[in-house]
């Protein structure tokens, strides 16, 4: 059992602070990301929670107990880094088991945990090797092994997956989500990836510069972005944004920036200043060869196929924005095409400040 409660947490270094204010509740048994660019924090705010950096200002709170004070191998927690931080001159077997030998466990017992933890991720046959003759796949799971044999009420996993390849994340991120179920255990997980934090995680803590942007599902996040940085940071190939204005024209609410006009539906309120962003997802927007009611006139740019669709770029005036459209597309280069947006799904956020204005919410 562990809830990780971090109520108003602020860490400085020689002056700079580095994560500001933090306040965020971490249930029990949930898998929370902490996403952001590089810089913003998330490590930092990571090693609070296990004790190898203390608050400047703040606590951390363990299933309502403060821990602040308590140093790392005094609190249940278990951590996995980037660099797997692997002991090079022992097998595997010792490796996962070091923790406990530490703890002075029983030997018959070690060797039953570190069974057990190789079965859960399928490095059994690997038990007699040293780190150096593993793939780096196979090093992250003795890595995630030495964690779970630990038995920690919290695991933190601080960017595990950024040494291997593309191929390899894609797979070992499916199995970290699948161990966390099989673990039941709170999982905090830290990475600049937004498509790791979209597909693992019950919530996103987004990071930027030390403050936490918007915490959330991964659905909210997408659908729901509280802020233009949220909106351009989650989602791959990322939101087009257009700079305009709000006006009305004849009763209707409308956007307007150059060539571009569009409709708008109902916001939750109007802004005193009508200097406002248009954010559009790849996705939302349509393409026609052939004139469209309500579409706007634009010339293909350039078109990119990504196999099951094709991500095409289309200037309309000024502005260039990216659709995603299903397969075939066969517009060539500097073709006329008729560009519509799904109105439902636009996302308008004010100038000034890049604070959402928000449509009603959609039952
Ligand atoms: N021990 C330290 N002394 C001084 N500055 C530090 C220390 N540790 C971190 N920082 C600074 O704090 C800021 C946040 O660092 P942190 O490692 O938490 O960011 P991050 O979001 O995890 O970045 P990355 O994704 O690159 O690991 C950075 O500007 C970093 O240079």
């Amino acid at each position: 059992m562990a809830e990780v409660r971090l109520e108003g947490i602020t860490k400085a270094f020689g002056g700079k602070t580095v994560v500001d204010d933090l306040n965020l509740t971490i249930e029990d048994q949930e898998f929370l990301t902490l996403v952001g660019p590089s810089g913003c924090g998330k490590s930092t705010t990571l090693r609070m929670i296990c004790g190898l950096e203390r608050p400047t200002k703040g606590n951390v709170f363990f299933d309502g107990k403060p821990v602040s004070w308590l140093p790392a191998n005094k609190r249940d927690v278990a951590m996995v880094f980037q660099s797997y931080a692997l002991y090079p001159h022992k097998t595997v077997r010792q490796n996962i088991g070091f923790a406990l030998k530490m703890m002075r466990v029983p030997k018959a017992t070690i060797d039953e945990q570190v069974l057990q933890a190789a079965r859960t991720l399928d490095i059994e046959d690997l038990l007699d090797r040293k780190p150096r003759e593993l793939s780096g796949g196979q090093r992250q799971r003795v890595a995630l092994g030495r964690a779970i044999v630990r038995d920690a009420g919290a695991y933190l996993l601080d960017e595990p997956l950024s040494n291997l390849d593309a191929q390899l994340r894609v797979l070992m991120r499916a199995e970290i989500k699948r161990l966390h179920v099989d673990v039941a255990r709170t999982f905090i997980y830290v990475t600049h990836d937004q498509v790791e934090a979209m597909t693992m995680s019950d919530r996103i803590a987004v990071m930027r510069d030390g403050v936490v942007q918007q915490c959330a599902t991964p659905g909210e996040i997408y659908e729901r972005p509280a802020n233009r940085f949220v909106a351009s940071f989650m989602g791959s190939p990322p939101m087009n944004f257009v700079t305009g204005e709000l006006a009305d024209v004849e009763g209707v609410r409308v956007f307007r920036s150059g060539a571009l006009t569009q409709e708008l539906g109902p916001y939750e309120a109007a802004p005193d200043d009508p200097a406002v962003v248009l954010g559009v997802r790849p996705e939302d927007v349509t393409l026609s060869p052939t004139p469209v009611e309500g579409y706007q006139p634009g010339k293909v740019f350039v078109s990119e196929p990504l196999g099951p669709d094709v991500l095409v770029t289309v200037r309309i005036g000024g502005e260039l924005l990216k659709a995603r459209v299903p397969v075939p597309f066969r517009l060539g280069h500097d073709s006329t095409v008729y560009v519509g947006f799904n109105q439902e799904r636009l996302h308008l956020f004010k100038a000034s400040d890049g604070i959402a204005l928000h449509a009603p919410q959609r039952v």
